[in-house]
């Protein structure tokens, strides 16, 4: 249940492990990936045991292709292999692995061949590995549409050509895997932006390296055992007061939910009482479907929380900005989400103040409003989510959150990880508002700030994974379906590590 986190590695990285590997490795790196290439090929044709097709390229991901063809062929299975770049051009172990396929009897074709009769059992694209260096075009683009085009389940050796490893990024065609194999380790761009839609099952195989021994993880992808030690059963002999008070701070008029919703998320994760302050003077005196939220004038919310989270609902008004400069002056944990985000994005005094804090500040910008806090747009957050969330985490000194497909986390020291929960029912309106409430809770029962975020984002995707599981979406899936979700799983997950499970 409490899985540790995985390591993740830029190609830079991979190249530093296989640097460090490959001169002792006894049978090579490649000859261990089309190994188990070809494993993967048997346990994914089990019932269709007819041809499959491998597409071999100009590089080290050609080579594992090459193996992958060879083993099966010996394993007695019907095999083509395409190929159409130089041999003679071919990377030394992808030779070799070429000349092992001619030696065992087998046989490339430099056209596309045309699908058997009762169709590919498998397509298997072995084209560009984490060597793509720039858009796929020409015959390879050609390749990739015709791969994609076939019936049959579709493999990808190590990352779907056209996928930037680094990034998540489409580069030109890209093949859609139904399932990536991918070595050593994963890379963040098969989990995030793009990635999760292209990559399909991805399945790590790490060669028989223990990539941490050779280089620190650069990334890690969130399991739930990274909160196993915050997790902890309460003692009897305490009182709300152990538990902090979580301020809100929004609800402008026409948005009062967004606030609301941060409240009772804060409130279903456990903090001991949640002021909510709502800008909208007009804004009612009481929720009457959550009445154990106090609501009360911003300007009292941000004298007494212990943790102020602002921005849902805040709306864009000299109000909201002066009651932000005050939160922001105090020494207190702070989460900004939301119109707090672009306030401080827009505003030079707030940019230096935010900064400047010594208190734990948390941010969870969307990628548009990540983009004004960097200053550039949203297209240019998401061509590398990693860099971005990093620069916002350096430049603010926060802790922060880019949300979206493959949330990334970073903290202003440089460190990141990317979340592993979560699905597209949750693009709805709210769902941000809920996590703020959910970190503001966890921060103020004293959750250092990084780790409550962490587990916030991690059990926000969790609880709604959960639901979609149960029918209660993808589609249609609500915020306060998933807050009160949140509280389920959070539970389960104290009684669990509290009874060493
Ligand atoms: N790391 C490991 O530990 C292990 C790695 N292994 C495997 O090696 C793979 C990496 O191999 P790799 O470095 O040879 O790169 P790869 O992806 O085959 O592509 C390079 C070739 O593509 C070409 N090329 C690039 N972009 C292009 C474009 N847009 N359009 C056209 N051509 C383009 C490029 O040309 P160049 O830029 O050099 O002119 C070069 O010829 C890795 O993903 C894994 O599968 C395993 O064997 C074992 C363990
Ligand atoms: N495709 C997706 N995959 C995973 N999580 C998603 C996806 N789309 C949205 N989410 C999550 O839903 C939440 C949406 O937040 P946000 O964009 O601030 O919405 P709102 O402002 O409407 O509350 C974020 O936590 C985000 O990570
Ligand atoms: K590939």
């Amino acid at each position: 249940m409490f899985l540790p986190p995985k390591p993740i590695y830029p190609v830079d990285g991979i190249r530093t492990i296989e640097a460090l590997v490959a001169p002792h490795a006894q049978p090579s790196l490649m000859e261990r990936a089309g190994r188990v290439a070809a494993e993967e090929a048997v346990r994914l044709t089990q019932d269709r045991a007819g041809h499959v097709l491998i597409a071999c390229g100009p590089g080290n991901n050609g080579g594992d292709g090459f193996v992958m063809a060879r083993r099966l062929l010996q394993a007695g299975r019907n095999v083509t292999v395409a190929f159409a770049d130089d041999a003679a051009k071919l990377p030394r172990d992808a030779a070799a692995a070429f000349a092992a396929w001619r030696a065992a009897g087998g046989e490339t074709v430099s056209d596309f061949p045309a699908a058997p009769a009762n169709g590919w059992a498998l397509v298997v694209d072995a084209l560009f590995g984490i060597g793509l260096r720039s858009p796929v075009t020409g015959r390879h683009a050609k390749w990739i549409d015709a791969l994609n085009a076939q019936h049959a389940p579709r493999l990808a050796i190590d990352i779907p050509s056209g996928l930037d490893a680094d990034t998540g990024r489409v580069l030109g065609t890209v093949f859609h895997a139904t399932t990536t194999l991918t070595f050593l380790a994963l890379k963040p761009g098969l989990l995030t932006h793009d990635g999760p839609d292209i990559a399909g099952v991805v399945n790590v195989h790490r060669l028989d390296v223990d990539p941490p021994n050779y280089l620190q993880p650069m990334g890690l992808q969130i399991q739930p055992g990274i909160l196993r030690p915050f997790l902890r059963q309460r003692l009897q002999n305490t009182h709300k007061g152990c538990y902090g008070d979580v301020g809100i701070i929004g609800g402008a008029r026409g948005m009062t939910g967004a606030a609301l919703l941060a409240g009772r998320a804060a409130l279903k994760l456990g903090c001991g009482r949640v002021l909510t302050g709502l800008v909208d003077a007009a804004a009612p005196a009481v929720d009457f479907t959550q009445p154990e939220l106090m609501l009360q004038r911003p300007d009292d919310v941000i004298e007494h929380a212990t943790v102020l989270a602002l921005g849902p609902g805040l709306g864009d008004g000299e109000v909201a900005a002066t009651l932000l400069e005050r939160a922001i002056r105090q020494a207190r944990p702070v989460i900004l989400d939301a119109d707090a985000l672009n306030i401080v994005a827009a505003s030079e005094n707030l940019r230096s103040l935010v900064a400047a804090r010594e208190a734990p500040t948390v941010m969870t910008p969307h990628p548009g409003e990540a983009g004004r806090l960097l200053r550039s747009n949203t297209a240019a957050v998401q061509s590398d989510r990693v860099a971005s969330t990093l620069d916002i985490a350096r430049t603010f000194n926060a802790v922060v959150v880019l949300k979206g497909s493959g949330s990334v986390i970073a903290t202003p020291d440089g460190r990141w990880l990317i979340n592993s929960t979560g699905h597209p029912g949750m693009a709805s309106a709210g769902m941000g508002d809920v996590l703020t409430g959910l970190i503001a809770s966890l921060v103020a029962q004293g959750w250092p700030a990084e780790s409550g975020l962490i587990a916030a984002v991690h059990l926000h995707g969790a609880a709604a994974d959960r639901l979609a599981r149960e029918g209660i979406g993808p589609v249609g899936l609500t915020a306060s379906e998933v807050a009160e979700a949140s509280r389920g799983i959070f539970n389960a997950w104290t009684i669990q590590a509290t009874k060493g499970l």
